[in-house]
């Protein structure tokens, strides 16, 4: 029978919180007449902020309490930012809708300085993201890398206190929460990548409700669901961890796909680049393409110990 209400399990951040009214609003609009009310709640992820995610047990820290809602029958959906989603979910979960993705590209954000070229020699900069330092130490080896964790106000927060010379966030999480003004640049393809599945919105239900994924599926878009699938296959198949640092960006033309990939290694700076085109149903297979072109570059030994 086709559910009258649905319930959104969401994290309290700013973003979060915009994310999941942002997904009711369309499902709402897709379907009159359904009630769609919030669950909000705290993870894991959001309660640790000292220690680097990687150290802690990686991303699927943001989904477990949202996941057991949706288990204890206590919400019907989970929304989250595609990016922070593990390669590999849950037994027993999918992803039902992808929403149309918003700018992928990072933001350099600074208060002084107008762009990465701009920076004098040794500028401390702000980050906690694996990707975003490797990308950093390839592209300018003299900066200053210091972490920088918390919700997206906490680090414009710090970065307003005088703590770092720049820090680079998502430009889609700084559009969301009307912050768009404090983009200074962007940071985009070729020469910087986005993580796999960044500014696109995911939501997460139980396989075996499919009168909800019903409803669901409305909202799925298909060019976002083609790019994020290739780049998620690609990050999936290098191993999938949030402990490596691992660009990917999958543009979708006329021609088909085109998925640009790179491995990174934070100690030595360097990066590795691969990027390959294929058909728009053959994404998977595109994403282990380009990471295999990654291996035989000698990306298994970025990724070492996983
Ligand atoms: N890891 C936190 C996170 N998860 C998603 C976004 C931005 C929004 C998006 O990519 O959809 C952010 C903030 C950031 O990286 O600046």
């Amino acid at each position: 029978m086709t559910p009258s209400i649905l319930r959104i399990a969401t994290r309290k951040s700013a973003l979060a919180l915009w994310q999941a009214e942002h997904v009711a609003a369309e499902l709402r609009a897709a379907h009159p007449g359904l009630t769609v009310e919030m669950v909000p709640m705290t993870t894991r992820g959001d309660e640790i902020q000292d220690r680097s995610l990687a150290t802690v047990g990686g991303k699927g820290l943001f989904l477990k309490e949202l996941e057991i809602a949706m288990q204890e029958g206590r919400a019907d959906l989970a929304v989250h930012s595609l990016k922070d989603v593990p390669a590999e979910l849950e037994p027993g979960f999918v992803l039902p809708a992808v929403l149309p993705r918003a700018d992928a590209a990072d933001a350099f954000i600074s208060n002084d300085y107008a762009d990465l070229a701009a920076l004098p020699l040794g500028a401390r900069v702000g980050t906690s993201s694996l990707r975003r330092q490797a990308l950093l130490r390839g592209l300018r080896p003299d900066l200053n890398l210091l972490d920088l964790r918390g919700n997206v106000g906490t680090r414009l927060g710090k970065l307003d206190a005088g703590h770092y010379d720049a820090i680079v966030l998502a430009c889609a999480g700084l559009e969301r929460l009307g912050l768009a003004e404090r983009i200074r640049g962007r940071l985009a393809a070729p020469d910087w990548l986005p993580a796999p599945g960044q500014a696109a919105i995911a939501i997460e239900a139980r396989s075996d409700q499919p009168a909800t994924l019903a409803l669901l599926a409305a909202l799925d878009d298909e060019h976002t669901r083609m790019a994020v699938d290739a780049e998620r296959a690609m990050n999936q198949a290098l191993g999938g961890s949030c402990t490596v640092p691992v660009g990917a960006w999958c543009v979708v033309t006329e021609r088909g796909l085109h998925l640009s990939g790179m491995v990174g290694d934070v100690a030595s700076g360097r990066l590795l680049r691969a990027e390959a085109e294929g058909h728009s149903d053959q994404a998977e297979t595109l994403g282990r393409q380009v990471a295999e072109a990654l291996f035989a570059q000698g990306a298994a030994a970025f990724l070492g110990g996983h």
